[in-house]
């Protein structure tokens, strides 16, 4: 299922001004329409040409015997069907449920209704025809290989091919984007289908290790070889021996440590600090970051032999803004995950799905997961309403930038919580040291008092990418 919003819909309906409007206001959605007047018209158009969703009405030529309904979900059973009618019954009804289909909607529909419903029907079907197409007969499609990697967008479907492929090869990888785009996802996957799956997957936040400990974290050390070295320790390394070491937040590792990693990964060697014979390893490197490596080579703070070392297979994610409806597909499945045991909250309404298509995700899936806990805890009934929603989001819902709620100005803080207010404070202030320190993390710690860890996890929550700030 196409859920980008160029997907195809076809449109059935004998009332002409009806079929007009309504695909007039779908093509402004930005939507492709194709219309058409009776229920032969629409068979043949779903001969020639793929679809995404049928909307269609019950009572035209050719459908006395819901002819479309009965073919469409028979042959083109992976195309969802909304069925529009202004002459309902119950047997039309009970025969449309039975086959099926994702909603059944009395004239005169709103349009907001309509939208509403064309969109969960487009983010709740579970096949994708891209998704399809990259699947050779007899496999299984990759969406359900990889079922915690959730995504339909063309660029996610291409992604999850490449992760595929990639997975089985033993190369070292580079994956890329911003923060909450889901690297640690993405890298976790590759290692659960990859040879090594039965060894250990070790995470190694680069932003965690004081670069002083670096060497003894990483290759391990002997018990008396510096001050506080009170026992023999094992290093990272050598505990994911044959599996993988996912290097989190590469980006910000200070150049000595560059190279100190570098040695590990030519020579799957190194000697831990205190001790004078060399530990051997298996282990596959994979590394993140939300930087621009590039850059940071041409600007010489990344070691360019590292980059090209690591960078052997580059994968890049896309921000979650570019992710057309992949948000309201997470947002669906998410939903039941996130919500609180005993609540009774199973969706959102209209405006919400409507506020996080349009919302641009600074922080990504991750906030957008923060933001669905916090709604499902908050909601009053079974449906998640914007007022539920963190200011941020509400702000965007009512026409507002995100900067006009980092700007925290006492109107725009009117209606918010305390937590909330001092929330939007503390990102307004995260944002303006940045600013002021053009994207330095260091410096900006330094003003505020934090650490280069502690900096690094407010930025984090925030959802704010210190590379957005440097020019
Ligand atoms: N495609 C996806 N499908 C489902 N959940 C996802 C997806 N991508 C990310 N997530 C979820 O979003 C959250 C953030 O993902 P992850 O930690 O992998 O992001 P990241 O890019 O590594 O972030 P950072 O750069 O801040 O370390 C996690 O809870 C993860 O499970």
């Amino acid at each position: 299922m196409n859920l980008s919003p160029s997907a195809r819909i076809l449109i059935a309906d004998d009332e002409p001004l009806y079929l007009r409007t309504t695909g007039e206001l779908l093509r402004k959605a930005g939507y492709t329409c194709v219309c058409v007047s009776d229920a032969g018209a629409a068979l043949q158009a779903l001969h020639e040409a793929p679809f995404d969703l049928i909307l269609s009405d019950l009572n035209m030529p050719g459908n006395l015997k819901l002819e479309l309904l009965h073919e469409g979900r028979g042959n083109w059973p992976q195309i969802p069907m909304i069925v529009i009618t202004g002459v309902p019954s119950v047997p039309s009804a009970i025969e449309s449920v039975r086959l099926g289909i994702a909603d059944y909607l009395l004239k005169p529909v709103k349009f907001e209704d309509l939208l509403g419903s064309v969109r969960r029907a487009l983010a709740q079907s579970s096949t994708t025809s891209h998704a399809a197409a990259a699947v050779p007969d007899g496999q299984r499609p990759l969406s359900e290989t990889y079922p915690e990697i959730i995504g339909r967008c063309p660029q996610m479907v291409e992604l999850l091919d490449i992760v595929d492929r990639v997975a089985a090869v033993d190369t070292n990888i580079l994956i890329t984007g911003e923060s909450g785009t889901g690297k640690e996802v993405i890298a976790r996957a590759i290692h659960r289908h990859s040879p090594r799956r039965e060894n250990r997957f070790q995470v190694i936040d680069c932003t965690a290790i004081p670069e002083s400990l670096f060497e003894s974290a990483l290759f391990g050390h002997v018990k008396g070889s510096f001050t506080g070295a009170v026992r023999d320790q094992v290093g990272l390394l050598s505990q994911c021996d044959h599996g993988t070491a996912f290097f989190d937040e590469l980006g910000e590792l200070p150049s000595t440590s560059q190279a100190k990693l570098l040695r590990a990964i030519q020579e799957q060697t190194f000697t831990p600090v205190g001790q004078s014979t060399p530990i051997q390893v298996d282990t596959r490197f994979i590394c993140a970051t939300n930087r621009n490596l590039e850059m940071e080579v041409a600007a010489g703070r990344f070691r360019r032999d590292l980059f090209y070392r690591l960078g052997v297979i580059h994968i890049e994610l896309p921000p979650l803004r570019d992710r057309g409806d992949d948000v309201l597909l997470l947002a669906e499945r998410f939903l039941p995950q996130l919500k609180p045991a005993n609540s009774t909250v199973s969706r959102f309404s209209d405006s919400v799905l409507q506020c996080f298509q349009q919302y641009d995700w600074p922080g990504n899936i991750r906030e957008l997961r923060n933001a669905i806990e916090r709604a499902t805890a908050l909601a009053r009934t079974d449906c998640v309403e914007i007022g539920d929603l963190p200011e941020a989001l509400r702000q965007a819902a009512s026409g507002g930038t995100r900067k006009s709620a980092d700007a925290s100005s006492v109107s725009a803080l009117k209606n918010a919580s305390r937590d909330e207010a001092i929330d939007s404070a503390e990102h307004a202030y995260l944002a303006s040291l940045l600013e002021k320190h053009v994207g330095n993390i260091s410096q900006a710690a330094q003003q505020a008092g934090l650490s280069r860890q502690g900096m690094h996890k407010l930025l984090k929550k925030h959802g704010i990418a210190a590379a957005d700030y440097r020019r």
